[in-house]
């Protein structure tokens, strides 16, 4: 049969139309990670911009770093097929999914990714643009990709180009580095626990916290200090230098607010030689990630897939970055981030989040949310664990979700 016939064939068949989109929140972990319970790590005097307010230094959830909770955005297709995705979101994201981007897929076909996208975020731009509402266009490009790989039986990273490794390495984000590295990891993220507010004394405790480290990790591991928005320009200076000289430190991530892209640039220009400067979980779009990379503001890029904009949006800011050296190196999301990362030369490895709370165990990211999340083994994961249709993974329909909005 001649390549003519069979595209047309295809074509005149297509792929069965979307039917319905519908959006879900449940709580307890999950996309929304740092809804966790008492004792864990992630909220134990973790620095942040909030820490200039004593009351609101000991604990993220007590400003509301939970408030959201997951967004769950399922799309039915005609024949029954259901792609789904989870992000972090909850109620005010489900009333933007049901209420306003619904009515850019239901009757479409689910291969318009491009155009539906365009039409998510154009018709939103009026209020939207980064954050929330790009979360929520996030949840459902992520749905839409899920849904494309199983009408298809195709994994999203086959249909992302294929891989170009044969396995993914990580580097874990936790308290424990030293355990990281006894369970194979290629480096280790420690929270930042003192900000600017507690002064000269809280540098020198950030200090002696990872020179402890470093001398249970020894010379040659990789350690990171992730800063989550909460230093100034001065502040941060003086913390790299004294990281790096001191301790080897590998990177600093997201010293300062996202939206100081002429801090970041300074900051970057007068780091110290070796020491690379990251930021970006909290950018959004490729215009974003221009605005970082243009500036000179990082030499990582760390976009969060259920954030950004989703793999139609990653795949530009991916490529831009690759254009300009830049590594891309995805904010821990799951799945959603591996499928991407293994097909790009310029994403050399991944992050995962230890989300036990100690940390001292390998526990699926997203737990309890997706049933077959793969999680790595002796710091790797090897491209088959990702060779099943779109992300690859299940929902657990056992978790109290609930509908805010139905249209
Ligand atoms: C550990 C950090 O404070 C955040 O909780 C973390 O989620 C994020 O910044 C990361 O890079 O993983
Ligand atoms: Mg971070």
């Amino acid at each position: 049969m001649g390549a003519a016939k069979r595209i047309r064939d295809v074509a005149a068949a297509g792929l069965s139309k979307i039917k319905h989109v519908r959006a879900f929140t449940v709580r307890g972990g999950g996309a929304d990670y740092h809804d966790q319970g008492e004792g864990h790590w992630i909220d134990n005097h973790i620095a942040t911009p909030m820490a200039r307010y004593p009351e609101y230094r000991q604990s993220r959830q007590s400003f509301g770093i939970n408030v959201l909770g997951t967004l769950i955005v399922e799309i039915e297709a005609e024949d029954g097929t259901i792609g789904f995705a989870v992000t972090t979101g909850g109620e005010p994201a489900a009333f933007i999914v049901e209420k306003h981007l619904a009515r850019f897929l239901e009757g479409r076909d689910p291969r318009e990714v491009e155009k539906i996208w365009d039409q998510m975020y154009f018709s939103t731009q009026y209020y939207g643009r980064k954050g929330l509402v790009v979360n929520a266009i996030s949840g459902v490009d992520l749905a839409l990709w899920d849904l494309l790989g199983k009408l298809r039986g195709e994994p999203v990273y086959q249909m992302l180009g294929g891989a170009v490794r044969d396995e993914l390495q990580f580097y874990a984000t936790g308290a424990r580095p030293d355990v990281a590295k006894e369970l194979g990891f290629i480096g280790g993220k420690l929270p930042l626990h003192h900000g600017p507010a507690e002064g000269l004394e809280g540098l020198h405790q950030n200090i002696a916290e990872l020179a402890d480290m470093r001398a249970k990790v020894g010379d040659d591991f990789w350690l990171m200090l992730d800063c989550w928005m909460s230093l100034d320009l001065d502040y941060a200076t003086r913390l790299a230098h004294r990281a790096y000289q001191e301790c080897g430190l590998k990177w600093i991530e997201e010293a300062l607010s996202p939206d100081d892209y002429w801090a970041y640039a300074a900051l970057k220009k007068n780091a110290p030689k070796g020491l690379l400067v990251t930021t970006g979980e909290h950018e959004a779009t490729r215009w974003g990630f221009r605005m970082l990379m243009d500036m000179e503001c990082c030499d990582i890029i760390q976009p969060d897939v259920g954030w950004c904009g989703g793999v139609t949006e990653l795949i530009k800011i991916a490529n831009y970055a690759d254009s300009k050296g830049v590594m891309m190196i995805p904010h821990g999301s799951s799945v959603y981030s591996y499928h991407f990362v293994i097909t790009r030369h310029n994403s050399p490895f991944a992050e995962f989040l230890m989300m036990h709370p100690g940390p001292t165990e390998v526990v699926p990211m997203f737990h309890p949310q997706l049933i077959g999340e793969p999680v790595p083994v002796n710091g790797r994961l090897h491209v088959s664990a990702l060779d099943k249709p779109g992300f690859g993974v299940e929902l657990n329909r056992e978790l109290p979700m609930h509908r805010p909005y139905p249209h």
